[in-house]
């Protein structure tokens, strides 16, 4: 249909699936499964615009992926849908939920072919169950289960939609504005991934791939005449610390753009800018504690981490093992994936006039695996 926009919503917070990573960002081989639906419903060709509503933060990465007309969300489903409305231009639109991510071409020509049919097409499941209600039996066959991916007249839907009541699908809204709905028989993996364990019932999903993905980080910062010095999340026994404009840890910040390298995330200033007053004098473990945070919401999972720290003064060696160890807490992950080195400059260049500090990091990181 050339008069026809796709609208995914992918702005939800995951918060039933309860787990680390958002279902938005499970992998499916490589690719993250927001981007596997989208060109699943590409490759059909149907769509005269493709558009996505997430919110702020993943749209930013997600445009590393590709470019579809991305639209920030609400902080409901209805709300994220009306935000994508206003950016639709079409005759007819389609929308489908993220978390609906075996939707065949078979059930979206059906939905398709029946477009004239009423203001929104639907397809629905049956009750196989006995149902009950209050503790009452009710008749199973007048029990419809509803899915998406559902299609309606966007000027029918827009309209049905200014309402401060909340619908959890368009079609509810539509009748209850008096407009029409058609059911047509909808397939079991449409199924929609809410708790972890629906992961089992959707089999047309591949297991993410085993590639390691690798990053590093590299940073230095002076010596001040003054303050407190922090190194690997551990006071260093200094009366002097680092010019910096949170607390200095140059090993953390470091470890930091180690980390956003190996998930593709750009670097440490991008995400906490120097010159933003919230971060003045911030203890750089909340700042990996955050990223950490992010990565894991994003599908990965960190493998190992190492750290090399250049320094003629201080003198590391008998710190290494509680920076290890704080190390593992703040990033949730056990003290053996974690390694620091420790060396002289061999009292050459600026590190060995101990002017300041620099430190190298590598960081390995997987998908997270869901199919176990
Ligand atoms: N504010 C919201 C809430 C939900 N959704 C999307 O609506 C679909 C159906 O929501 P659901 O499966 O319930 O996802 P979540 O809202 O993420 O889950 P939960 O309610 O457990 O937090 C999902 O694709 C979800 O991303 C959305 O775009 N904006
Ligand atoms: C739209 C939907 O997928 C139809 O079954 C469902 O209502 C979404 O529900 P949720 O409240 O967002 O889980």
């Amino acid at each position: 249909m050339s008069n026809l926009t796709l609208v995914l919503l992918a702005a939800g917070n995951s918060t039933r699936f309860e787990m680390e990573v958002k279902k938005q960002w499970l992998r499916i081989e490589d690719k993250p499964l927001w981007y596997y639906v989208a060109q699943n419903f590409e490759k059909t060709q149907n769509f005269s615009k493709i558009i996505i509503v997430a919110s702020d933060e993943d749209i930013t990465f997600m445009k590393n992926y590709a470019s579809y007309h991305f639209v920030v969300g609400g902080t409901t489903r209805q709300q994220s849908l009306k935000n994508a409305l206003s950016h639709v231009d079409s005759e007819y639109v389609l929308v489908s939920d993220i978390a609906r991510a075996c939707v065949s071409e078979e059930l979206l020509n059906n939905i398709i072919k029946n477009h004239t049919d009423a203001d929104c097409i639907v397809p629905y499941l049956k009750a196989t169950d006995t149902i009950v209600y209050d503790n009452a039996t009710i008749d199973r066959d007048k029990v419809k289960r509803l899915q998406t991916p559902q299609l309606s007249k966007t000027e029918v839907l827009r309209s049905a939609l200014e309402t401060e009541e909340e619908f959890t699908d368009e079609s509810s809204a539509i009748v209850a504005h008096g407009g029409s709905r058609k059911l047509i028989l909808g397939d079991e993996q449409t199924h929609k991934i809410t708790y972890i364990e629906d992961l089992n019932k959707i089999p047309c999903l591949e297991a993410p791939s085993n590639d390691i993905l690798t990053g590093n980080g590299f940073d230095v910062h002076a010596f001040d005449d003054k303050g407190e010095m922090w190194l690997g999340g551990v006071k260093i026994d200094s009366d002097f610390g680092f010019k910096a404009h949170s607390d200095g840890d140059v090993a953390i910040h470091s470890l930091i753009d180690a980390l956003l390298g190996a998930a593709g995330m750009g670097d440490i200033g991008m995400m906490f800018p120097d010159n933003d007053d919230q971060y003045k004098g911030i203890d750089s473990k909340e700042l990996l504690r955050r990223v950490v945070t992010k990565i894991n919401n994003f599908g990965y999972v960190i493998v190992n981490v190492d750290l090399t720290i250049a320094a003629q003064k201080p003198r590391i060696g008998s710190y290494k093992d509680k920076m290890r160890e704080t190390l593992a807490s703040v990033m949730k992950i056990e003290k053996s994936k974690i390694n620091v080195k420790a060396t002289t400059t061999e009292k050459l260049g600026f590190i060995g006039r101990a002017e300041g500090v620099g430190v190298w990091s590598n960081a390995n990181l997987k998908y997270f695996n869901w199919k176990i």
